[in-house]
């Protein structure tokens, strides 16, 4: 079987074949560090977690960069509106995204270079641009010439000529109102880098062909991001990168949207719902179902009853493991995948459909487990620890237990202690004492537990 992947500048599925075979190198396009992250943001980063998790399941050696751009106009402005230095803010907020996506469980990527760390590199881009004749100097700015470079425009499919691109402020001395700004000249008070131009800062696509050419060769396979990134940034980027002399990005992958009454969701817009107030009120796996399920090319509408409906279908696949590890002892994750599930994901990572092959084998197990079929339930359990293992949503995993590598040990501790407990409910039962048997089941719900009693004993889960 082939992996296949909707690219964009084909506009097509393509069969994916890798530059160097067996490896595969991704760039994703990051956070600006303006803010801390919304759910949007956050899907961004986790389809392509997905992506990366499918292709390791698949034997690739994944190199995945993902950077973050620590300087822009925003992040500018909220330094002068609020005496923050403009690094604390990037600082802040970066580690915002990170703690959201670590939450989330996806997975750190191999390198998280920041924009500002990388001056020379695009120092030398815009040098070997200028002496090609693709970019010019003027009033300490450098802009590209977009009439310079034949194939621009061609991933968003415009026309140069129809194209409205207004300048920014300060932007001044363009020969085309379209070219774009490699390096903006620095103004009184605003954080600059010294250049060959003149002090200044880099342009927000300038960092990207530089970070990408730094930490990935001038030529890699996926170059991904939110289908709202195509133009300008990814247009400006393959612009500039193969004027310079790369081949860049073989694929380009977008995500879409997590909208809001059918708008992208956004700071700018205000219509953000912060992914740290999510994690409050939904548990961290039911956050990844929910946000990881969908296509990644389709919308997730917001809703809370969305999400209410994937908690709900998430606790029936985790009950379905809880029981089948009550009933036949503890189960490994299956060496292999389901067929379907591998086909599922193989088709441009079809996870809905892979999905339904995890609902299907639970659908199974819990037949199995009615029927008193321990072996097929416990077999049925183990394909789908495996399958919700590759898309990092399994909810054995000692990953999900808090505590970072400790989870597992304390969860057994809490058992014990939680089973010595429960033993003196029982035994208060026993000579009838309800009073003293129901304080102590009150006790352990107001310590976070919540016990259930089942056929073969009390239960516990964290509540
Ligand atoms: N609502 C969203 N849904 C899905 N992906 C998003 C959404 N908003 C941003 N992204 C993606 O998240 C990544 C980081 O985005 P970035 O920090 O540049 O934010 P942004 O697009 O400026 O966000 P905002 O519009 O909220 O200011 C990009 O790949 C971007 O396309
Ligand atoms: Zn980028």
């Amino acid at each position: 079987m082939t992996l296949r992947l909707y690219d964009t500048d084909a506009r097509q599925i393509r069969e994916f074949t890798p530059l160097v075979p067996g490896c595969v190198s991704i760039y994703l396009c990051g956070a600006t560090v303006q803010a801390a992250p919304h759910i949007g943001h956050i899907r961004s980063g986790l389809n392509f977690d997905i992506m990366r998790r499918w292709f390791a399941h698949r034997g690739y050696d994944v190199t995945f960069v993902r950077n973050v751009t620590d300087i822009d106009d925003k992040i500018i402005a909220k330094s002068a509106d609020t005496g923050v230095p403009w690094w604390a803010i990037g600082y802040a907020n970066e580690r915002a995204f990170n703690d959201a996506y670590d939450a989330l469980g996806c997975l750190p990527p191999t390198y998280e270079p920041r924009a500002t760390g990388h001056i020379p590199e695009m120092t030398e881009m815009m040098r070997v641009l200028i002496a090609k004749g693709h970019a010019y100097a003027a009033d300490g700015n450098v802009y590209f010439d977009v009439r310079s470079f034949p194939g621009y425009l061609g991933l968003s499919n415009q026309d140069l000529d129809q194209l409205l691109q207004p300048s920014g402020e300060g932007e001044t001395g363009k020969r085309d109102p379209r070219d774009f700004a490699l390096w903006k000249a620095a103004k009184p008070g605003e954080p600059s880098w010294e250049s060959p131009w003149g002090p200044g800062r880099p342009g927000w696509h300038l960092e990207c062909s530089a970070m990408a050419h730094k930490y990935l060769g001038s030529a890699f396979d996926i170059h991904g991001g939110g289908i709202d990134l195509v133009f300008p940034h990814h247009e400006n980027e393959i612009a500039q990168s193969q004027a310079y002399g790369d081949a860049f990005a073989a694929y380009w992958v977008h995500n879409a949207w997590v909208t809001m009454s059918g708008e992208k969701m956004s700071k700018s817009l205000g219509n953000s719902v912060l992914a740290s107030e999510m994690l409050k009120r939904w548990r961290p796996i039911v956050l990844r179902y929910y946000l990881g399920t969908p296509h990644y090319r389709s919308t997730i509408e917001y809703s809370e009853a969305a999400l209410a409906e994937a908690d709900a279908a998430f606790s029936r696949i985790e009950g379905f493991l809880h029981r089948a590890t009550e009933r036949t002892g503890d189960i490994l994750p299956a060496a292999a995948v389901p067929a379907e599930f591998s086909a599922a994901m193989d088709e441009d990572l079809g996870v809905p459909q892979a999905m339904a092959a995890v609902h299907t084998t639970v659908r199974q197990g819990n037949a199995a487990l009615a029927e008193g079929d321990k072996e097929s339930a416990a077999s049925l359990a183990g394909q789908v620890r495996a399958m919700l293992g590759v898309l990092g949503m399994d909810p054995l995993d000692s990953g999900w237990h808090g505590g970072g590598d400790r989870g597992e040990e304390l969860t057994g501790i809490v058992d014990s202690l939680v089973r010595l407990v429960l033993a003196q409910r029982t035994a208060a039962r026993e000579r009838k004492d309800y009073g003293t048997a129901d304080a102590i089941r009150d006790e352990l719900g107001a310590a976070g537990l919540v016990i259930e009693d089942t056929p073969n004993g009390p239960r516990w889960e964290l509540g």
